[in-house]
């Protein structure tokens, strides 16, 4: 066509409107869609999803499932042979994996930059359609298997199981694909688009990107994998050495559901072994890390040194810690809060980075928030998940005992504070620990202001007279910004709270618990020293993982270099 026009073989009009439709641009084309979060399944005695969990839990504890490495879709060993154990049963190992050796990460790197190539040019269509046939076999064919293994391997109840391997899994890989699908829609401004049309690609970033998982939430992993991947990135995802069959499950099910080789690397290995190795990988292209923040700050800083070594600079997401608090106001209804509050602190024995663990309670509401604080959590079940009636299982390893259990003791030799519910542990069989509640005569003791991770919830009491600076030492008296509750039926103080607490927390709940966000209703992630706040499970988060190209392509000749004030008349 160019030439053609060139030569002034067709009129004007008939060029512009042929080149406008002979753009080299594509046009996305992507099937409209809607989802919707995926229904919580009840696991009532007697209910097929029970009858199916029972079963996939029975099958998975017989005998350990052999975990490989997989580098460029192909299962390989090492021999670093590792087991995964069951915290409430630690004699018992779920699975056996391998740690990657530095020579296997260099070999994976390799294959996932190599294969982001390839993979980047699959239209995002296809891609999405992967995702939603993925979401389906989730939610239908290997629901139970996903929650068994999570149940098994992370010590989850069949409820707190079911909203993360479940639920909030399906949920991160349906509304990922339907933010890619809404980004795709933008179009910048063409203001005569017969003339020059102006449009946006979204291409992978251009290397690998290191996907690094931690253990409490099967769901996170999943996402932090594989979001990267839908937006056009290869991968190389390690998972936490606690949360290996869950995961592994979580990679099968994507390669069944039609991800090709390579492009998702599954590689677990020593954390500092695999941080120092893509660190140091010039291809590094990004870190989509959930952890402990002494874990993200390491990498980071390795990164930082790094950074003239870079072909790009690396994206870097970090979901970190947080002291999560419930700040309760004079005017609070005291049923919701001790609900609430046991809910947050102990389901999966306060190992949710949102668990509270740090809370403010008025002198005139004490004694009935204390009666029913205590009395419920005096019927709080701890044992074996896959007993049903189990409130909480095991915390899930020795480190986390050892931490959890230091600051249990803490309690119990210091004049400020007082256990008022719980305080015993025992890892004979599991890590088990009571659900814990302390007083604290100072706000500012460690046990109010580090995160322990653990059940453990610290309450101080305060005069009524001295909300004012309750809420200081609120904002001001831990580094991290995680989730945060304020209970008051005062709406003037509710409005005052939201305001003051302002830059607190990246989640903030009025009148409810500070755990239990749900994909696309309340995305997730906090400020401070609790993280990037990239917000997982909102519209946002999948362009973190995209590289967008501006295209301007104009479809009509240049005939003069000079300005018009220059024109000669
Ligand atoms: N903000 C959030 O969204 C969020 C969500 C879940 C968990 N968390 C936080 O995660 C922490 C608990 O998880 P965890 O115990 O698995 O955290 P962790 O920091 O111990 O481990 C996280 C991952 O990092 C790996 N790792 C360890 N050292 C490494 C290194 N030097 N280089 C690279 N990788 C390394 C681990 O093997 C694991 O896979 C808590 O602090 C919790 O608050 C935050
Ligand atoms: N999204 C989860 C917490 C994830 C971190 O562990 C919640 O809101 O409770």
């Amino acid at each position: 066509m160019l030439t053609l026009s060139r030569l002034g073989l067709i009129s004007n009009l008939q060029r512009l409107t042929t080149r406008t439709i002979c753009s080299v641009v594509p046009e996305p084309k992507i099937e409209e869609f809607t989802v919707k979060n995926e229904p919580v399944l009840s696991y009532l005695p007697g209910s097929t999803e029970r009858c199916e969990l029972e079963n996939a839990l029975k099958k998975m504890a017989e005998c350990p499932e052999e975990v490989p490495l997989i580098i460029g879709g192909e299962k390989c060993t090492s021999k670093d042979q590792r087991c995964q154990v069951m915290p409430h049963n630690h004699q018992k190992t779920l699975a056996k994996f391998y740690y990657a050796s530095p020579d296997q990460l260099q070999k994976a790197i390799k294959c996932a930059s190599e294969a982001q190539k390839c993979w980047d040019a699959v239209p995002l269509r296809e891609r999405i359609k992967i995702w939603l046939k993925a979401a389906d076999l989730m939610a239908g064919k290997y629901r139970q298997e996903l929650n068994a293994a999570t149940m098994l391997g992370q010590s989850k109840t069949a409820i707190q199981a079911e909203i993360d391997s479940a639920c909030e899994l399906i949920d991160f890989i349906r509304y990922n694909a339907y933010y890619a699908k809404e980004v795709s829609k933008y179009k910048p401004v063409s203001p005569l688009p017969q003339q020059t049309l102006n449009s946006m690609r979204y291409r992978g970033l251009e290397g690998f990107v290191a996907a690094v998982a931690p253990f409490n939430f099967t769901a996170i992993g999943g996402n932090l994998a594989y979001t990267p991947a839908l937006m056009g990135c290869g991968v190389l995802w390690k998972p936490s050495d606690t949360a290996i069959l869950s995961n592994y499950i979580i990679y099968k099910i994507m390669t069944e559901a039609g991800v090709p080789p390579g492009v998702v690397n599954f590689v677990p290995a020593d954390g500092p072994c695999f941080g120092d190795t893509i660190t140091h990988s010039r291809d590094l292209a990004g870190i989509n890390f959930t952890g402990s923040v002494p874990t993200f700050n390491r990498l980071w800083t390795q990164v930082g040194k790094n950074v003239d070594n870079y072909k790009n600079y690396p994206r870097m997401i970090g979901e970190c810690g947080g002291k999560n608090f419930h700040l309760v106001h004079c005017s609070a209804d005291v049923e919701t809060v001790v609900n609430g509050s046991i809910l947050s602190a102990f389901e999966y024995c306060g190992q949710k980075c949102s668990a509270c663990s740090r809370m403010y309670v008025p002198e005139s509401l004490w004694c009935k928030i204390k009666e029913g604080l205590i009395a419920t959590r005096d019927l709080l079940k701890v044992g074996d998940v896959q007993e049903f009636d189990s409130f909480m299982g095991a915390v899930i390893d020795d480190r986390a005992f050892k931490r959890i259990t230091s600051y249990i003791e803490h309690a119990k030799s210091s004049p400020d504070l007082e256990i008022i519910g719980g305080g015993k542990y025992d890892d004979k069989c599991g890590y088990f620990v009571e659900p814990t509640i302390i007083v604290s005569k100072n706000p500012l003791d460690k046990i109010m202001t580090e995160e322990i991770f653990g059940p453990v919830l610290t309450i101080h009491v305060y005069p009524d007279n001295k909300i004012e600076d309750i809420l200081c030492i609120v904002d001001q008296s831990t580094p991290y910004a995680l989730t945060g509750a304020v209970y008051a039926q005062d709406m003037e103080f509710q409005t005052y709270a939201m305001e003051r607490l302002k830059m607190s927390t990246g989640n903030y709940y009025i009148n409810d618990k500070s755990t239990g966000s749900v994909v696309a209703q309340q995305p997730f992630g906090g400020s401070r020293m609790s993280g990037t706040n990239d917000k997982a499970g909102g519209p946002h988060y999948v362009l973190k993982w995209a590289s967008p190209q501006s295209i301007k392509e104009t479809f009509v000749p240049l005939k003069q270099w000079c300005y018009p004030y220059m024109a000669k008349k």
